[in-house]
């Protein structure tokens, strides 16, 4: 076989014509059972644009939510009946490799500009070289008529950015950009303007005739331009279909013989949407009318066209790329994201920069005990000052996290379920930038406070306190993640966070002795990041000392201090673990 004509064999083995029968789908509640696709039969053919429309609350999107397999059964519903795509059922995890699909809301990453999200879209599900997938976004901009807006931000609530209509286009760009074999997309042409609905069903008509896709839609009111562009046509009302077949003339002529002509000089879609109106009582009563002639006219024509579906096998074309690259265009992204969002790290280190001379200035040289070595009093600031660290620094860098993965919640929940990538590399990429970008600060604090404070002199003192404060920003952002996993609200889990923290804060071992608990509470120190890193510095700062008696003694510090270092990074790996368990409890297939 030569090349055009393998092409052609792909192309041919390619084309996807998706079929279901006798589907239901019904919801279950306290007030009983609500039916809401009420054992319908139909077809999608490939290369063919079809549109689906209806009275509000028809079930529209419930349909297409369950073609694309983002419905499942559960115990809350009752799903039967059979979706097959070339007579081969399929998954959810196998949809994504062969279709994808828009939903009605545009969850994009605000900091991004259009192209980038467009690129990192085609990155994460395009196999090739970097010019292939330079051209495929080239493309979809020049097609989309996004030239304008490319290199404009998406923005949101903080960042002014593109018009809604744009918004849009880029949504639909960002599934388009891999060239599926096959498009579903709820509602594509909502906040478009009519000449921007015209574009984009043209463009989506041209991509289902030129390259045999399969294309399907839901669409509210398309302007009669728009209306002649549909290849087939499903009607919708209550759950059910009164029309289901070719555009043009032949719905026309369809309704018409049952009475119900279109007006001349009026648009189609205006008509028969006022014919499924459920505002209107005479729909009702003609309701049963139109059930009755598609049984009897059309039903058998539909399920002919289901036998003689393309039942050829297909090649998965859309592929996963190695984990190990999703990592890389995560961590690429989030270093964006955070160069992006100057407050977050511009803030962070001038706040840090002006925290540790402020720290240094109340704290100045604190004494070490040579000239007075029974002031209990100064060895009281230092302890008070080291402990001030180790709580500060934990819940300066938990607050932070804690915030950041229920902000990303809905883009992350949108990209996992069009299985862009897996929650593996999604997690470690974006702690992997979280934990770099938090090297830094605390290296920046200890050199202007250390010295200032004058703590022992010592380099390897100094080198060992770094390390206690890396680690002890590091679990402070594993326990914000743990706590932004936890909750889908930022506000809530902020909230949680500083209740679940606050409480561990005696039990350091500053505010109270440790030996001084009462047994049935003093467990709890053992899950105390800051009785781990009190201790840690205690010991570090009091190995050499003139206080008399020794501070590692009267604050009954019990470990040594690569014991009390280690106990941290257990904490923080513990938080980690429990992180990554409640993200991945967290999924759930966006409708
Ligand atoms: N999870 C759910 N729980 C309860 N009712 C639901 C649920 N999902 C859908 N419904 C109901 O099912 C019916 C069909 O909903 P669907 O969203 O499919 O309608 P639609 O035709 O797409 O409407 P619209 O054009 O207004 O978007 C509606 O009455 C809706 O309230």
């Amino acid at each position: 076989m030569n090349k055009t004509h393998s092409e052609e064999y792909i192309n041919n083995q390619n084309q996807l014509d998706f079929t279901f029968q006798n589907l239901k789908y019904s919801i279950k509640s306290r007030n009983g059972t609500q039916e809401i696709i009420k054992g319908v039969d139909g077809i999608f053919p490939n290369s063919q644009v079809s549109a689906i429309m209806g009275s509000s609350g028809a079930g529209k999107t419930t349909l297409l939510n369950i073609i694309t397999k983002r419905i499942t059964k559960l115990s809350s519903n009752e799903l039967e009946g059979q979706v097959l795509v070339n007579g081969q059922a399929y998954t959810s995890e196998s949809f994504s490799r062969f279709a994808n699909y828009v939903m009605q809301d545009d969850i994009l990453t605000e900091s991004m500009t259009v192209r980038e999200c467009l690129t990192f879209a085609a990155n994460m599900k395009v196999k090739g070289g970097k010019d292939k997938r330079n051209d495929l976004v080239n493309d979809i901009i020049k097609q989309l008529k996004l030239e304008k807006c490319q290199n404009t931000q998406i923005g949101g609530q903080f960042i002014k950015g593109i018009s809604g209509g744009e918004r849009k286009r880029t949504s639909i760009g960002f599934e388009l950009v891999c060239d599926p074999q096959s498009i579903f997309l709820d509602e594509p042409t909502s906040g478009l303007d009519s000449f921007n609905a015209y574009i984009l069903i043209d463009m989506l008509r041209k991509f289902a005739h030129e390259k045999k896709r399969t294309v399907v839609f839901t669409i509210h009111q398309p302007s009669s331009e728009i209306w002649n562009m549909f290849d087939r046509i499903m009607l919708m009302v209550n759950g059910k279909f009164i029309y289901q077949g070719p555009g043009g003339n032949q719905i026309q002529s369809y309704f018409s013989q049952q009475g119900f002509e279109c007006p001349i000089f009026s648009n189609p879609a205006d008509y028969y949407m006022s014919l499924m109106s459920q505002d209107k009582q005479i729909n009702a009563l003609n309701a049963p009318i139109y059930f009755k002639n598609y049984d009897e006219i059309l039903k058998e024509s539909v399920q002919n066209q289901i036998n003689l579906s393309n039942k050829q096998e297909f090649i998965l074309t859309q592929k996963f790329i190695p984990v190990y690259m999703q990592f890389y265009y995560i961590v690429m992204r989030t270093i964006l994201i955070q160069l992006r969002s100057p407050i977050m790290f511009k803030a962070k280190l001038g706040q840090v920069v002006s925290l540790a001379v402020f720290l240094g200035l109340i704290y100045y040289q604190l004494p070490n005990g040579e000239s007075d070595p029974y002031n209990a009093i100064d060895a009281r600031n230092k302890n008070g000052f080291l402990f001030f660290l180790a709580t500060g620094a934990f819940m300066e860098s938990m607050n932070a996290a804690t915030l950041s993965i229920p902000i990303e919640r809905q883009v992350f929940l949108r990209e996992e379920n069009s299985k862009l990538y897996k929650i593996f590399p999604y997690f470690f990429g974006k702690l992997f930038v979280d934990l770099v970008a938090d090297l830094i600060i605390p290296i920046i604090f200890c050199c202007i406070v250390y010295w200032m404070v004058g703590l022992r002199d010592n380099l390897e003192a100094f080198l060992f306190f770094n390390l206690v404060m890396i680690i002890l920003q590091f679990t402070g952002i594993a326990a914000g993640y743990f706590e932004g996993c936890l909750f889908k609200d930022p506000n809530l889990a902020f909230g949680v966070a500083q209740l679940i923290t606050l409480p561990l804060f005696p039990f350091s071992g500053f505010y109270k002795n440790s030996g001084d608990l009462a047994s049935w509470i003093s467990w709890v120190q053992y899950i105390s990041p800051f009785n781990y890193a009190y201790q840690a510095f205690v010991r570090n700062e009091y190995e050499q000392t003139y206080f008399i008696p020794n501070p590692i003694d009267s604050e009954n510090i019990q470990f040594s201090k690569w014991e009390a270092t280690g106990y941290l990074c257990l904490m923080f790996l513990g938080y980690l673990i429990l992180a990554f368990f409640f993200l991945k409890r967290s999924l759930k297939t966006l409708q």
